[in-house]
């Protein structure tokens, strides 16, 4: 049976309950009245600007600045403009008529004039965020119209308001607002400055306070790159960060289309502690300050750089969720990607020496981009350098070439060696390079994840640290070494190390090696070792979390030592040069701790 109730209609609101709403929820920091009340006047004071330029208005222009004023007396914060001002129906519009907004209208009015919204508001609450902070807010203002009589709005935060012919001699507004008992904490002259220069440091219309200009209405992403040299940028920077070192390079952000964005971003010298530098880049939209938390706009392995990005397509009070979804904030992070990408590209094709002397401080990002940027990787595979242990650098491609000839295994694999400690791993880079082998310096926490994503990324490659396996089995060839050694011998040997062993865990085999190499070799396996190294560079605690790193003892078969001990007939003597040779391998590893330490330092010194 069909329904008989149908009806349509719109929904109504009632007004009582919206201030409330605002004072809550419209925004969660209360400071931010201060921003949308001075980005209004600075709206007004671009409209009238406009309009003179569209010979709309041919009255004198003036000096177009914006003030604000404390009065701690009288309880009051004003911030007034000589803008455009308002009408008693402009007021009736703009300012009765919540969340409409003459942003909006007033741009699209002058799209045709080619208005390319330098107008910051577009929601129509901004205003009301004064009762964030004020019980009573009154507004005097004059419209620039000719012959436009002055006019007084009061309204207390109820939904009367009182509208009123008043005395105001000259063009533009002034908004009086008075604080509310829990917001006296405004009513003070640092507190007001700091958010002043924290929200408008670089509005495009100057902010007077205390007798002084409070912002740098030119900065130089507004302006263009051709008509700045290397010192603006750099004093840029240095109004940005004061107490930071001069930046390594930095790239200029312009685009229009498909959305709008400009910005200057830096390469700063990054300390070690390079998680505490996030955060350095800030949000603007048309030169408002919006916030430092970039996360969802620049992709996260460029978050180490600083800067400023300026734009009015990034969608900036709604929710997060809301962001990380919106189709410009995707396209912004892509072009920033692509951007940094090129740059560096760029220098890397026109002062490759530069570039080098740069890389050890720019390759974190370089590497951190590889690693979690599919597209990021495809530019930076040709300008991403490898050092080796001697100080040079190559790229991937001329890399390949270097270690062709001594490091393809017997399957045809290469094999890329590396340490990532040179003082510790030092016998282990000597033999290495006895072998003409190279040995590359991966050292960082980024590595371990870089080396994963270059064996993932590189055909036929394989990456191993230098103690990965003994120097026979790092990269395998087709010779096999014969071992001296007798099964019964073979296995005695075993059992007699497995009897001197301290950790019982530790896997023990025989091993047929060079004559010359030493008689008991500890290796990590490349997998494990390199999972764990990750793991402890992502701050996880997981699945490897509690293991005790794994490690192989490899004993020579055919070194003279091992020989040696296996000829002596004393039993506790055979034990104890068993042990002394173990300790030696431990001790080459950095294994060697505690008591066995002790004893092993005894013993040396009973032998001599
Ligand atoms: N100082 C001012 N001078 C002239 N007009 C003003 C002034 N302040 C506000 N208005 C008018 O009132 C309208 C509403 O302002 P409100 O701040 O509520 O919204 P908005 O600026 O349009 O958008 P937003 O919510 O993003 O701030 C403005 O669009 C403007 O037309």
């Amino acid at each position: 049976m069909e329904s008989v109730i149908q009806e349509k209609g719109s929904l109504s609101i009632h007004t009582e309950n919206i201030f409330p709403i605002i004072k809550k929820f419209l925004y969660s920091d209360h400071e931010i009245f201060l921003r949308e009340l001075v980005s209004n006047a600075v709206d007004a004071s671009q409209k009238i600007k406009k309009l003179a330029s569209y010979g709309e208005f041919d009255g004198e222009l003036g000096e177009l600045k914006v003030q604000v004023k404390l009065d701690k007396d009288a309880k009051t914060i004003t911030v007034s403009d000589n803008g455009v001002g308002m009408t008693a129906d402009e007021i009736k519009k703009y300012i009765n008529q919540i969340a409409f907004s003459g942003a909006t209208e007033f741009v699209e009015k002058y799209k045709d004039k080619g208005e390319n919204g330098n107008i910051i508001g577009n929601f129509g609450l901004g205003f009301y965020s004064a009762y964030m902070v004020a019980k009573n807010v009154e507004i005097i203002t004059k419209s620039f119209r000719e012959g436009s009589e002055a006019v007084r709005w009061v309204c207390d935060g109820s939904t009367e308001f009182e509208l009123s012919g008043t005395e105001k001699q000259s063009r533009g507004t002034d908004i009086i607002l008075h604080i509310a008992e829990d917001s006296e904490e405004f009513l003070d002259e640092f507190r007001l400055k700091g958010i002043l220069e924290k929200y408008g440091k670089f509005l495009p219309i100057s902010i007077e306070f205390e007798e002084k200009i409070i912002n740098n209405t030119e900065p130089i992403w507004t302006k263009n790159p051709s008509d700045l040299t290397d010192e603006d940028y750099l004093a840029f920077y240095k109004e940005l960060h004061p107490f930071s070192e001069d930046p390594l390079f930095w790239i200029h952000l312009n685009v229009d289309y498909p959305f709008n964005l400009t910005g200057v971003l830096y390469f700063p010298k990054l300390k070690n502690d390079f998680q505490g530098q996030k955060e350095k880049i800030q949000l603007y939209s048309r030169q408002v300050f919006i916030t430092d938390e970039v996360k969802d706009i620049v992709p996260d392995f460029l978050q180490l750089l600083h800067g400023v990005i300026d734009s009015p397509d990034i969608p900036l009070n709604v929710s997060r969720s809301y962001l990380q979804a919106d189709g410009n904030v995707k396209k912004i992070n892509g072009y920033i990607t692509r951007k940094v990408g090129d740059k560096l590209a760029e220098i890397f094709k026109n002062d490759r020496p530069g570039f080098e002397a740069k890389f050890d401080d720019i390759g974190l990002f370089i590497k951190y981009g590889i690693i979690s940027d599919e597209k990021f990787y495809d530019k930076a595979k040709d300008f991403c350098l490898l050092k080796n242990v001697d100080g040079k650098y190559f790229t991937f491609e001329e890399y390949k070439e270097v270690v062709k000839e001594n490091q393809t295994d017997k399957n045809g694999n290469q094999v890329w060696l590396y340490t990532t400690d040179e003082k510790k791993q030092d016998s282990f880079i000597i033999s290495s390079q006895k072998r003409g082998y190279d040995v590359l310096n991966l050292g960082s926490m980024i590595d371990s994840h870089f080396i994963n994503t270059l064996e993932q990324k590189l055909e036929k490659v394989n990456v191993k640290r230098v103690d990965a396996e003994t120097l026979d089995k790092l990269i395998e060839k087709d010779i096999q070494l014969e071992s001296i050694l007798s099964t019964e011998e073979t296995d005695a040997l075993k059992q007699l190390f497995e009897g001197v062993a301290s950790d019982k865990s530790a896997q023990i085999q025989v091993e047929a090696m060079p004559v010359d190499e030493l008689p008991v070799v500890i290796t990590f396996p490349e997998f494990m070792r390199r999972m764990m190294d990750m793991q402890a560079s992502s701050g996880q605690q997981a699945m490897f979390g509690n293991m005790p790193m794994m490690y192989t003892v490899s004993l020579n078969a055919n070194s003279p030592v091992i020989s040696k001990i296996l000829k002596t007939e004393d039993t506790t003597l055979k034990s104890a040069l068993a042990k002394q040779v173990y300790d030696l391998a431990m001790l080459s590893q950095g294994m060697l701790t505690g008591k066995d330490l002790t004893q092993f330092i005894q013993r040396s010194v009973e032998i001599i």
